[in-house]
């Protein structure tokens, strides 16, 4: 297995930071919100850079954002000349149109491409690494995931004198031992991903509306979607609970 830092072909990680931030309800578009003083994208960006593999990173903030962007190039300047190449892009109306975006800015001849949520800001390294190595060995495309721990159920809304009782009901409870739940970095060969984006482009607004990760795009082509072990870490802030816990995270390791 190979456990390298280094990917065997050019990479680029794509940083999606372009969200409005509405369950989080912050009043700040969510990768400016800050954790343990430092902005959510600032996070997203260290972790990114400090697992070693990207010689491109491209960013997709909000239209119209000046704040998120010139946080992404006072990092570049710190990081200096060694540093991956820094690409700022304006994202779009829905996370699949700023993943589009970023896309449209890679540099000729990167091969392998992840895609990173700007809103896991704990992700390890070895996530990265995890993703990257298993491009190495073949995969056109690969998802961080972990086991889920709740039962998971389908519903539907209750209709008649059922209403009266609650507003939905149980149609099924899936099988626990098959669910995993995705994270990101999701990586991917750059062709495969380009591809699965363009039909999806054309896709009507209500199967567009579902889109809710890169892999199912992909999937959805018939390419095979690897699994690779994700992090408890990884987790997404999401509400103001997951910054709670974030905050609560980073301090009790001394930061
Ligand atoms: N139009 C969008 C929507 C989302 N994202 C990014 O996709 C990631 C996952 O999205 P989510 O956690 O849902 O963020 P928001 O869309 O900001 O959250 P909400 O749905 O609560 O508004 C985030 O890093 C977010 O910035 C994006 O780049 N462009
Ligand atoms: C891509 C993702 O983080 C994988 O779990 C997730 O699907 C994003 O969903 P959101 O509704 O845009 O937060």
């Amino acid at each position: 297995m190979n456990d390298a830092a280094h990917p065997a072909v050019p990479t680029a990680v794509v940083i999606v930071a372009a969200g409005s931030g509405t369950r989080l309800g912050y009043g700040l578009p969510k990768a400016l919100v800050p954790l343990a003083g430092a902005p959510l994208l600032l996070h997203a960006l260290r972790g990114t850079a400090g697992a070693g593999l990207a010689e491109q990173i491209c960013v997709a903030v909000p239209p119209g954002d000046t704040e998120l962007t010139a946080l992404c190039r006072t990092f570049a300047e710190e990081l200096g000349a060694t540093a991956p190449d820094i690409a700022v892009v304006e994202g779009g109306a829905t996370r699949a149109d700023s993943v589009r975006a970023a896309l449209a800015a890679l540099a000729p001849g990167i091969v392998h491409v992840l895609v990173h949520d700007a809103a896991r800001p704990l992700t390890p390294p070895e996530v990265f690494r995890r993703v990257c190595d298993a491009l190495d060995r073949g995969a056109s495309a690969v998802i961080p995931a972990t086991p889920v721990v709740d039962t998971i159920k389908s519903t539907a809304p209750t209709e008649g004198d059922a209403a009266a009782i609650a507003a939905e009901v149980v149609t099924g409870t899936a099988v626990r031992e098959q669910l995993r739940a995705v994270q990101t970095p999701q990586g991917f060969d750059a062709e495969t991903l380009r591809r699965a984006h363009e039909v999806a482009a054309g896709w009507d607004p209500e199967q567009a509306a579902a889109i809710t990760d890169d892999a199912m795009l992909v999937e959805s082509l018939g390419t095979p979607v690897y699994v690779v072990p994700g992090d408890l870490q990884a987790f997404k802030v999401t509400t103001p609970l997951d910054l709670h816990f974030a905050e609560t995270f980073i301090a009790a390791q001394g930061g």
